[in-house]
């Protein structure tokens, strides 16, 4: 069923009203994340208003996980020796009461990195983002055929995986693709922004991730409209950015422009969520 333009007035007001927050707020987002992502998540975050720290030392955390808004972990370069500090900054951002958000990269690539998504899963992330196939890998608790970091699947063959995924971990899921989902367990959104040249920028889901940390930092009670909202504003940026790029290259320059310059009224008019069955 189509949404009433009251619904959709409504989803496009909140998306303006946390962007600006997160403008005026600044939230410092802790990010534990892979090499390849590190320069365009830190990047995507400045130009959102918030402020970026790639820190990931075990020895770090007590000192500097209580002084963060909300923390991003991502398992896209996984190794033996990092996931003790994922794990200690998660419990701590939980202890403290501050928002996480988990990226399973390629959950289901190996028996090594589904076992750390699952633990990661265990220590309650506010939000989990993946694709299609990280997502349903991890509901399915299997690893299977995958294409790397890359999706196999179109997100809306995940909704199922991530509605039972939601109600087993207890976390908003997301999964990206043509139609960002969006659900609780419950609800579902679709998010109908962005381009289909995203794909071919390496850490767009990456950065897409760290940027839906940022939101729920600002409004930690409301995680489900956060990282829709958080979905839609990085999808707009991506299809105004499509307006000036010649391919992959220049659309991650123009993206990351139109993101710091995106005004109220094209929030308004371009923001696309609607409800899903
Ligand atoms: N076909 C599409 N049309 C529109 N937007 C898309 C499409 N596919 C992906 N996107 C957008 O691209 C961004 C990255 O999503 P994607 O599903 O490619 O993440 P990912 O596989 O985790 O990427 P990475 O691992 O490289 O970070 C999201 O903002 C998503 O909405
Ligand atoms: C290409 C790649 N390999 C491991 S992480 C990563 C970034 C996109 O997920
Ligand atoms: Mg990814």
């Amino acid at each position: 069923m189509e949404d009433s333009p009251e619904e959709s007035r409504g989803w496009g007001a909140q998306a303006w009203a946390q962007l600006s927050a997160v403008r005026q707020r600044s939230p410092l987002i802790q990010c534990i994340t892979n090499f390849v992502s590190m320069d365009l998540m830190a990047n995507t975050l400045l130009s959102a208003g918030a402020s970026p720290a790639m820190v990931h030392s075990l020895h770090e955390i007590p000192d500097f996980t209580p002084n963060v808004q909300a923390l991003c972990v991502n398992v896209g370069t996984l190794t033996d020796d990092w996931l003790p500090a994922m794990k200690s900054a998660a419990e701590l951002a939980v202890r403290l009461g501050k928002p996480w958000v988990l990226d399973p990269v390629a959950a289901g690539a190996s028996g090594f990195r589904l076992r750390a998504c699952l633990e990661l899963v265990g220590l309650r992330p506010s939000v989990i983002r993946g694709n299609g196939s990280e997502i349903i890998a991890l509901s399915k608790a299997s690893v299977g055929p995958t294409k790397g970091v890359d999706s196999s699947h179109e997100s809306t063959d995940a909704v199922e995986a991530a509605k039972s995924l939601a109600q087993a971990s207890g976390s908003i899921i997301a999964v990206s693709g043509a139609v960002d989902i969006v659900t609780d367990g419950e609800r579902v959104v679709g998010a109908q922004n962005g381009v289909a040249m995203m794909q071919r920028i390496t850490a767009t889901g990456c950065s897409v991730t760290a940027l839906v940390a940022a939101f729920v930092a600002i409004d930690p009670l409301h995680a489900f409209e956060a990282t829709a909202s958080a979905l839609s504003i990085f999808g707009i940026a991506g299809e105004i950015g499509m307006d000036m790029a010649k391919g992959p290259a220049s659309l991650r320059m123009h993206l990351l422009d139109s993101l710091y310059g995106l005004d109220q009224a094209t929030v308004l008019r371009r923001v696309n969520i609607i409800n899903l069955p």
